[in-house]
């Protein structure tokens, strides 16, 4: 669904944001973009969509060059940017507007997602909080049906109940001819969302993994002493004892944490990947 080779982009040619991006993308799938900040997550997003364009390497997506920008593409593909402004009109009317521009959109789908948020379908975008906003616009992504949709940090500006909310609709939101990316920071809102782990760092991706993958390399366990844990990459202190992420050698089964995950890769960088590389 997307191919991305040896994709560089710079904003100025100095300063390299990505160099030698490889990345393929299935449908059936939610991925969970990782990086620091600035790592140039957005600036991936937007190069997979065709609003940025790269200096060199290749970027297909559904068969499309995206920053060709045919229509054909743009109605496959959805983008919900981290910072947006709303136009000064009634939701209605938002829909008769931008709706049209996905064939697939559906007008159902739109109001179940509303009512999941708890948000009045008749409502004026200007009245609403920025989160409220927030919460139309994933509504109204989801709803075009795309079969790409790319979300740039959904969960930021949204409260702890609409993020329960959010995993909802995305859990009951994604049909098998479709893909979603998800850019985060907050991975402990997503963690039990995401298929496939995908690790922006140092300009490239540097780990592409699903996380059952993940689990097969890896244990995720809290001891009360490190002395239990055998073969330990990473440990996190906590009033429980320890959180450890270990080489999983026995084959055991436990359940990814995400944050932790994040954290182990970026302290144990080379330790981590050499499990991974294949
Ligand atoms: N319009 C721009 N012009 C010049 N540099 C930019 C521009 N937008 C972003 N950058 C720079 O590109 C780098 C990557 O930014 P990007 O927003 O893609 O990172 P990010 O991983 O999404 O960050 P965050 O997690 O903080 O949102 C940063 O160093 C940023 O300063």
């Amino acid at each position: 669904m997307v191919s991305l080779q040896h994709l560089y982009f710079a904003y100025n040619k100095a300063v390299p944001i990505l160099e030698d991006v490889n990345l393929s993308l299935r449908p059936g799938r939610i991925y969970g973009l990782l990086g620091k900040n600035g790592a140039g997550k957005s600036s991936l997003m937007y190069n997979i969509c065709g609003l940025l364009f790269p200096a060199s390497g290749s970027v297909s997506v559904l068969g499309h060059t995206p920053a060709l920008r045919r229509p054909a593409f743009l109605q496959q593909v959805c983008l919900l940017p981290e910072d947006f402004e709303m136009p000064p009109m009634r939701i209605s009317e938002y829909l008769r507007m931008y709706a049209p521009f996905y064939p697939h959109f559906s007008h159902e789908a739109f109001e179940n997602y509303m009512k999941v948020f708890g948000m009045p379908a008749q409502q004026s975008l200007q009245a609403l909080s920025h989160g409220e906003q927030k919460k139309v616009l994933i509504s109204f992504t989801l709803a075009t049906n795309a079969k790409l949709i790319l979300m740039d940090e959904p969960t930021n500006g949204l409260d702890i109940p609409s993020k329960r909310q959010f995993r909802k609709v995305i859990a009951g939101g994604l049909q098998e001819d479709q893909c979603i990316v998800i850019s985060t920071h907050q991975v402990k809102d997503l963690d039990s969302l995401i298929d496939e782990v995908l690790i922006l760092e140092d300009r490239r991706i540097i780990l592409q993994e699903s996380v059952s993958g993940i689990t097969e390399k890896l244990s995720f366990r809290q001891v009360m002493s490190l002395e239990e844990t055998e073969m330990p990459v990473y440990s996190e202190g906590s009033l429980k004892g320890y959180a450890v992420v270990a080489v999983n050698r026995k084959a055991e089964q436990s359940r990814m944490d995400m944050e932790m995950f994040f954290n182990a890769v970026m302290t144990e960088k080379e330790k981590i990947l050499s499990l991974f590389q294949r």
